[in-house]
């Protein structure tokens, strides 16, 4: 669905060129809800505003759905455009007029007929539930209102892609919530694809399918969200995901064999651990944990300490029960 191709862009100013995109691939099936995430400048607007060409890459090729937008003449490249809607942190919402004029205005531009942005307009604003605001202007409304007529703004021209630019990051954590939900149901309900920059790792782990992490203008880590969150490759990733995590390290007994176990999909809720223990007669006291959830996937994380004659066979056998065991130093 979108391919990047060996993309570089480069900025030159005053104060010498810098490479924002650094001979970047990255593919992006149909329907999946994809995250790129980064420290600030890393790349990751320039990345995703290079999928729409609002940002022309120096050289590289981007494909969406089969057809290579690179090489495209203005005119198709404008409709292929409307094939991709985006939103933006801000909103960047017309303050001085109504919403549903915002939400009209890709159709007026357009040139389509009153009766059918009548018809379009009006059923976004009801699937939004922005039917009473109509009538208002955009300072009226709150943030999470105002990201819902982004987003109704956005799906006028029915795209199958949607580029979220920190969609999320100027609203409060529930409201944040509202939105991703309307996210994720668009996702599942239309089939949208949906390519979300956040600096906010929550936001990955319960909307992504997969994601990008992105340093000093190269991919430095891709892959399914749980993968790359539960087993990071990269410094560049464990620093993001360390940021906002308690730095106490958990206690550490004086004997016994620690280990960082981690359980996956369903069996998350099987008490495998307890029937090891009573098994091989391995106690463990549990050091840290956490249990959460990447989209639908829910996982947990233990640090415990072993604490018995046959650790290594206890290690084993939950290794065989898909338990990944990593001891720790
Ligand atoms: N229009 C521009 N002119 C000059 N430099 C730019 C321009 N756009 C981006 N850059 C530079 O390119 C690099 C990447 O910027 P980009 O905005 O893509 O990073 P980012 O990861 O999205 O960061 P942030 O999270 O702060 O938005 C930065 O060094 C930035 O200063």
């Amino acid at each position: 669905m979108i391919r990047l191709e060996g993309v570089t862009r480069q900025f030159r100013s005053a104060a010498g060129a810098r490479t924002a995109l650094d001979n970047v691939d990255l593919t992006v099936a149909p329907g999946e809800v994809f995250g790129v995430v980064g420290r600030s400048g890393a790349g990751k607007s320039t990345l995703v505003r290079t999928i729409n060409l609002l940002e022309r890459p120096d050289a590289g090729r981007v494909f969406v759905a089969e057809q290579e937008l690179t090489g495209l003449k203005p005119a198709a490249l404008r409709a292929a455009r409307r094939r991709i809607g985006m939103i933006f942190q801000h909103f960047n919402l017309l303050h001085s007029r109504t919403i549903r004029d915002n939400i009209a205005l890709p159709l007026v531009l357009e040139g389509r007929s009153r009766a059918e942005i009548a018809r379009r307009v009006d059923e976004l604003m009801e699937r939004l539930g922005l039917t009473e605001h109509a009538r208002k202007y955009p300072a009226q409304l709150s943030g999470g209102q105002k990201q819902r007529v982004g987003i109704a703004r956005a799906l006028t021209s029915e795209p199958s892609i949607l580029l979220c630019d920190e969609a999320t990051s100027a609203l409060d954590p529930e409201t944040t919530e509202d939105i991703l939900a309307l996210l994720d149901s668009l996702n599942r309900e239309l089939g949208l694809t949906l390519v979300l920059i956040t600096h906010e790792m929550e936001v990955v782990r319960r909307v992504c399918d997969r994601v990008a992490v992105m340093q000093d203008g190269r991919i430095v880590e891709t892959g399914a969200t749980a993968d790359v969150f539960l087993n990071p490759q990269t410094a560049a990733t464990r620093s993001l995901l360390a940021e906002g995590e308690s730095h106490t390290a958990a206690p550490r007994p004086t004997s016994g064999t620690v280990a960082r176990l981690v359980f996956r999909g369903q069996g998350t809720f099987d008490p495998v651990l307890s029937r090891i223990s009573r098994e091989t007669g391995v106690d463990h006291a549990i050091l840290a944990g956490r249990i959460g959830r990447f989209r639908d996937q829910p996982y947990g994380q233990l640090e415990i300490a072993f604490q018995g004659e046959h650790t290594d066979m206890a290690i084993s056998r939950l290794r065989a029960e898909g338990v990944e065991v990593e001891v720790l130093p």
